[in-house]
């Protein structure tokens, strides 16, 4: 396979879980599906790879982040794609921002493309996880994500750190208009789009055309489409999708939760089922499933294939792995 190149543009924010000692862990849309990529399409670095350019980590030799966990949930073959993945982002000169590029550097993903920005503050995001259905909302402040704009997105390599990516996949944790932007700058250029519309908001309808992929779950599925959240159900999801297709999206998935995942493309629809397991956390299961099918639709690709349904059906195994833990990125440690 030649080198391919999967560039994650989105949020990088401190999680302060208030169901647990409130300690700040990383997290962020972005952070956490470009960790979820990695991890879906690569061994455990080696010890010095992960040490390169990463000062930090030789503080931290008895450190191994890795558990083969994720691993053995999303293949059953020996892997290691020749997929490089990239964190797009703005962090604050503050200690967050320094925990965010050591995460990501141990667990493999180039943070050459992270502005640390002086005199700011990183994202926070306060998230919630209801104690009986251990569902989650999150209360989101904009720090450093929020010194983003338009002009920073308006060339292919601005979408790849100065190289222009094979997929890019982004979130909207940030201003809509700037999502647009890049939505517009790599169909323009014929680059590979997946957006996972978290948090929701309308993008411009002629943009459609330009997304190889939209992921949602059921409330931003309602969003997206103009609907009202009790409209979305088991007899409108197909529906919905079509909608998406004929706006001129090539790939939907939306994900269910406890009910799994609905996909459609132009040729084929279906639905896969959960994996059937304790529930302790759902926060970041949204963004294992996104790294999942990202890695999963790139290594497809360069095999000249694509196969919806069993991409899905990994990142739905990848996403029960991830909320059997406490914390967005728990399940990759
Ligand atoms: O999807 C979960 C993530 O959303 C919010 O961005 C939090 O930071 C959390 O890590």
């Amino acid at each position: 396979m030649s080198p391919k190149t999967i560039a994650i543009i989105g949020g990088l924010d401190a999680d302060l879980v208030m169901i647990s000692n409130c300690i700040p862990n990383p997290g962020g849309k972005g952070a956490n599906s470009a960790i979820a990529t990695h991890r879906t399409c690569h061994k455990k670095p080696a010890r010095d790879e992960k040490e390169a350019g990463n000062q930090e980590l030789k503080e931290r030799k008895n450190v191994d982040k890795y558990s083969p966990a994720l691993e053995k949930a999303v293949t059953d073959d020996e892997y290691e794609d020749n997929i490089q993945v990239k964190m797009i982002g703005a962090v604050g000169d503050d200690r967050y921002g320094e925990q965010f590029i050591v995460e990501l550097n141990e667990n493999g993903v180039d943070t050459a493309g992270i502005v640390v920005v002086p005199d700011t503050r990183s994202s926070i995001c306060f998230v919630m996880v209801e104690n009986h259905t251990r569902e989650n909302r999150c209360l989101f402040t904009m720090g450093a994500t929020a010194t983003w704009k338009k002009e920073d997105f308006t060339k292919p390599e601005d979408l790849g750190n100065g190289m222009r990516p094979d997929l890019v996949v982004a979130q909207m944790e940030i201003a809509k208009d700037i999502v647009e932007t890049m939505i517009e700058t790599a169909g323009k250029a014929g680059i590979d789009f997946c957006l996972n519309a978290a948090p929701a908001t309308p993008i411009m309808k002629h943009l459609y055309r330009h997304l190889t992929h939209l992921l949602v779950n059921e409330s931003e599925a309602a969003i997206m489409s103009g609907r009202y959240r009790e409209e979305v159900n088991e007899d409108t999801w197909e529906i919905i999708a079509q909608e998406f297709l004929s706006r001129g999206v090539k790939n939907v998935a939306i994900t269910l939760g406890a009910k799994g995942a609905f996909y459609a493309t132009r040729t084929e629809s279906g639905h896969c089922p959960a994996y059937d397991v304790e529930v302790v956390d759902t926060t970041g299961a949204g963004d294992t499933f996104t790294g999942t099918y990202a890695s999963d639709y790139l290594r497809q690709k360069a095999l000249g294939k694509w196969d919806i349904r069993s991409a899905v059906v990994r990142s739905n195994k990848a996403a029960a792995i991830a909320i059997q833990k406490v914390g967005a990125l728990s399940c990759f440690s």
